[in-house]
């Protein structure tokens, strides 16, 4: 039997990690053909996924948060090969919120990671496809608008390192005071909704901006999305984002949250809006999102929350 061959896309954020270059280490010693390519800026982990489709690599593993997820997902998606044709997928978190690993129980130590990688087999999961301003955009995790996009993409990057997940949080507080709606109108197959929302979800995956549960019963490989809408409302605005922010989050959405499971939606508005996309900030006043079926294979815990026939 020849060795499985693996290719490690590495966040150069990471590149130092000790545990990481430990785990690569063990991984070889157990047979595994492992290469590392390191990332410096955005497009890099792009490249270094067609190169390993190139040299037909079995198995890419991102090793960064969620928007080296959803590059690397994202030029696997890019590419015209079948997916049973394309590498399979895993992932090892190292990132600062890492909502999409968090939600699916991947483990944090990287050793565990790569040994999950290799003992449980790939499953099919979806992609998020996001059209606006001409441009198609494609993300694994969520998309999200409204309080947790800025507080996302207002984190300071060094505040980020420092704090971890915690940083999401502290920015969110800080910006309690003043929380404006987003004036849009949505659609999809048999639905239809138009106000003011203070978050908006659209979500493959369940979380977003460090541990906030928008979507919380989206499945990975359903071919839908999940589309949480949570409209301003007078007088309670303040206290449901306090109660969002300091508890478990999900109770108090589900009080006032829209919930709609879809193939796609549109979503229009008055002024550009910005939707974030696994951390990458979309503006503008017109946004199809589609749900691109089992468009990965990706190597999950076998009792994965996000999956919704884990045993397939
Ligand atoms: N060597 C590098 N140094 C700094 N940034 C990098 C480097 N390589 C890639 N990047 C950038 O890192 C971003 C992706 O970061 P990633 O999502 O993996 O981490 P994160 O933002 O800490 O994680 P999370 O989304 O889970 O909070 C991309 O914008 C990419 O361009």
């Amino acid at each position: 039997m020849t060795s499985p061959h693996w290719r490690l896309i590495l966040n150069g954020k990471s590149a130092g990690d000790d545990d990481l270059r430990a785990a690569v280490h063990a991984m070889r010693e157990r047979g595994v053909v492992l290469d590392v390519r390191v990332t410096w800026e955005d497009g890099d982990a792009g490249r270094h996924v067609a190169e390993a489709i190139a040299d037909r690599v079995g198995t890419l593993v991102a090793a960064g948060g969620d928007g080296t997820l959803s590059e690397v997902a994202t030029a696997l998606a890019h590419c015209d090969l079948q997916v049973d044709a394309l590498p399979t997928l895993g992932l090892v978190p190292m990132g600062t919120a890492n909502d999409f690993a968090a939600a699916a129980g991947l483990p944090d130590a990287p050793l565990s990671a790569l040994e999950l990688v290799a003992a449980q087999p790939a499953h099919a999961i979806d992609l998020l496809r996001l059209e606006a301003n001409g441009r198609t955009h494609w993300a694994a995790n969520l998309a999200s608008g409204g309080f947790g996009t800025q507080v996302t993409v207002e984190t300071p990057e060094g505040m980020k390192k420092l704090l971890g997940g915690l940083a999401y949080l502290l920015t969110g507080l800080s910006k309690l005071g003043r929380i404006e709606p987003v004036e849009a109108t949505l659609h999809g197959p048999d639905f239809a909704w138009r106000g003011g929302f203070i978050a908006l979800g659209v979500g493959n995956g369940r979380q977003a901006g460090g541990g906030q549960a928008l979507c919380p019963d989206a499945w990975v490989d359903d071919g839908r999305l999940d589309v949480t809408v949570i409209p301003e409302l007078a007088g309670e605005v303040a206290a449901t984002l306090g109660t969002v922010v300091s508890e478990g989050k999900i109770a108090a959405l589900d009080r006032v949250a829209t919930r709609a499971r879809l193939p796609w939606i549109e979503i229009d508005a008055a002024q550009p809006l910005v939707l974030n996309l696994d951390g990458e900030p979309v503006e503008a006043k017109h946004f199809r999102i589609e749900c691109a079926p089992g468009r990965v294979r990706m190597h999950l815990p076998a009792d994965c929350p996000l999956l919704s026939q884990p045993s397939r």
